[in-house]
């Protein structure tokens, strides 16, 4: 007779806990033995043994047992421990085991004794939990288990799944070969390895699907869930040799990362963001409009840098994709790099090493000054100009700046109403201007002449701002005395063969776009970046975003929350909420944030609500993206 139901069987130990319970009784058990940690090896190395059938799993469970040396009255604090370590989706999925509690089962061959307590607050009753049970001596001590119990044996659970006599389709979760055998004995239908907590590929590579978590398996049987889009699904792709703590700490939220060393080209890229929901980049990575048209997936774009010019944030937010970049984490590090460079070309360091290099013996005091008391012109007082500012007075050097925007001077340093006020006074220029297009060839022919003769300069900003041939005709004639160089017009997007008309000119310090790569900018970057990628994925918040309305939310508990976008035209929010209004939703909180192109409304709701809405909502007039969290 055919039916639609379905049984649900679960292994126990690393599957609904994150731990194999009898290395943590070992734990307890072993606390004060001397050979502990040999003798947890060992017993960790029998487990595995068996999990993955190299060893008869009666074998491996007598010879662990023995090493546990354990007592009936340790088995509270195993419990209290494995009530700590239960698997984080099987935590927050309770409603799945509360509503479909009639068809889940346990199949373990761990020990009621420990399991039977933890699945109780998952609403599975010990009739409902199929697993060994200990055998106690008289004082206590666990001295075997029984016998007679076909999970005592190898390949137990098909025979335990054969008695159990099940009517249905039968789907086993599990992340041993010991479960995925039920399968291939054909007593299950399908075999899920469950890789949240361990994988094992005897056991991925002969499933019918792979769950890193439940919210996938889940989400496969289109079953009652936690979260509404498994976040291993949601594909980050973070290009240009990233920190690796990005790749940490967004795989550890769920998110399935990829990491490439180098920049991607235009038609590389296109070809590969198709299936991408969240793009990293740094300086290398032009997002351009036709990258963007063929973003079908893509969310948010993420520069792990200062500079967003090299994305197309127009393109980007008619597409409803959000731009985070991290403003301040390399600041320090390029300031201290000016601060190097300007004390190394105004002692000419590089010239007298590289004359060393070369079997050259020049001891000379000429064209050689100190910084102190000299005056440093600063273009751009933004936040890496005005942290130099500070800096530089600190070593005595008097500072003067010019901002296109009227900014306030920090310390001593003296506000010049004029560029070239500012270039006829200073014995070091240097650059810490914007990137955005306007500033292109800002630094040419002109303003260099403008410069006192036998001055310095020195661009970390970036390279289309300085016109690089009346540089090199200024260092040639000598009306510059030097000049420090990590940015240009063109740089490669891997690292490898660069050629730059700069080359081979004295007292002239090249550096390739280095000026934010220092261990610390970039395990900063890898914080705060991926955190404004966790806080747009999980809540829906834009703080910080540079192309989009930013908005702060609330902690959402226990509610739905639907997240729009759309063009900011007359009438859009209306029909949101009229069609809210006519679904009946409870709506607990509404939030919304406009800039002149585009709308994000968030609306938060009570539990239940009506599937239609989502699709109505989706087809408003106007509507970019839409999406729901729950
Ligand atoms: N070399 C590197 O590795 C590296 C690292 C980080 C930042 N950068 C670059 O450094 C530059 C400065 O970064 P920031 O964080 O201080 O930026 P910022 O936006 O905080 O400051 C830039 C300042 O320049 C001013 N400005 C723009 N155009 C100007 C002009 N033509 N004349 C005078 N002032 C002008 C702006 O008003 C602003 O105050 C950027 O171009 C950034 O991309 C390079
Ligand atoms: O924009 C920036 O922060 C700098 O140019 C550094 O870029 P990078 O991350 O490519 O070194």
């Amino acid at each position: 007779m055919s039916t639609n139901k379905r049984n649900y069987i679960f292994d126990f130990d690393s599957t609904l806990t994150k731990v194999e319970a009898l290395d943590v009784l070992a734990e307890i058990t072993l606390e004060n033995n001397p050979k502990k940690d040999e003798i947890i090896q060992e017993i960790i190395d029998i487990t595995n043994l068996g999990i993955d059938g190299e060893i008869s799993f009666t074998e491996s469970l007598e010879r662990r047992i023995k090493l546990l040396k354990a007592n009936k009255a340790d088995l509270s604090g195993l419990i209290k421990a494995l009530k700590k370590q239960v698997s984080k989706s099987i935590e927050s999925n309770k409603e799945f085991f509360e509503k479909f509690a009639e068809d889940i089962y346990v199949i373990s061959c761990g020990f009621k004794e420990f399991i039977d307590p933890i699945v109780k607050e998952y609403n599975i009753p010990t009739e409902r939990v199929y697993a060994n049970t200990f055998e106690f001596a008289k004082d206590g001590e666990i001295i075997g288990f029984d016998a007679d119990n076909v999970l005592s044996k190898h390949n137990g659970k098909i025979q335990c799944l054969k008695d159990m006599n099940l009517t249905g389709e039968i789907q086993v979760i599990g992340d041993g070969y010991s479960d995925y055998v039920t399968r291939e004995a054909g007593v299950a239908d399908k075999f899920f390895a469950y890789t949240e907590n361990v994988s094992r590929v005897k056991t991925t590579e002969n499933a019918d699907h792979i769950a890193p978590n439940l919210d996938e398996f889940l989400y496969i049987n289109d079953l009652p869930r936690n979260i509404s889009y498994p976040k291993n699904r949601i594909k980050i792709l973070l290009l240009e040799n990233v920190h690796s703590d990005a790749f940490d700490k967004l795989s550890k939220d769920g998110f399935a990362v990829e990491t490439v060393s180098k920049s991607l080209s235009e038609d590389e890229l296109i070809e590969k963001i198709k299936d991408v929901h969240v793009l990293g980049i740094r300086s290398k990575t032009n997002v351009t409009q036709k990258v963007v048209d063929a973003a079908e997936k893509l969310m948010v774009v993420s520069a792990f840098c200062i500079g967003t010019k090299q994305i197309d944030l127009e393109a980007c937010k008619e597409k409803g994709i959000v731009v985070f970049n991290a403003p301040y984490s390399n600041t320090r590090s390029v300031v201290e790099l000016a601060i190097g460079e300007i004390i190394m070309l105004m002692r000419s360091v590089f010239q007298r090493s590289t004359e060393i290099h070369n079997g050259q013996w020049n001891k000379t005091a000429e064209g050689s000054r100190e910084v102190r008391g000299k005056k440093l012109g600063i273009v751009g007082y933004g936040n890496i100009g005005k942290q130099l500012s500070i800096l530089a007075e600190a070593l005595g050097m008097h500072v003067y700046y010019y901002d296109v925007e009227d900014k306030l001077s920090l310390g001593n340093a003296t506000k010049m109403d004029s560029l070239s006020d500012l270039l006829s006074i200073s014995d070091v220029v240097t650059l810490h201007v914007d990137d955005n297009a306007a500033n292109k060839n800002f630094f040419g022919e002109k303003e260099i002449s403008q410069m006192k003769d036998g001055a310095h300069l020195v661009n970390l900003a970036r390279g289309f701002v300085v016109d690089i041939p009346a540089l090199v005709a200024a260092l040639k004639s000598g009306k510059l005395a030097g000049a420090a160089v990590d940015v240009y017009p063109e740089e490669p997007r891997k690292n490898g063969e660069f050629h730059t008309e700069l080359k081979g000119l004295p007292n002239v310090i090249l550096t390739p776009h280095v000026g934010g790569s220092t261990e610390e900018a970039q395990r900063d970057i890898a914080d705060f970046v991926p955190s404004k990628i966790m806080a747009y994925m999980n809540s829906g918040n834009t703080v910080d975003a540079v192309n989009f309305p930013n908005i702060r939310l609330p902690r959402q508990t226990k509610a739905h929350r639907f997240l729009h976008i759309h063009k900011n035209v007359p009438g859009v929010m209306a029909k949101i909420n009229k069609i809210l209004a006519k679904y009946d939703l409870n709506i607990t909180g509404q939030y919304l944030s406009t800039d002149p192109k585009v709308g994000y409304v968030i609306t938060d709701l009570d539990k239940e609500y009506n599937i239609e809405v989502i699709e109505k909502l989706r087809k408003v007039e106007g509507t970019i993206k839409f999406r729901v969290l729950y």
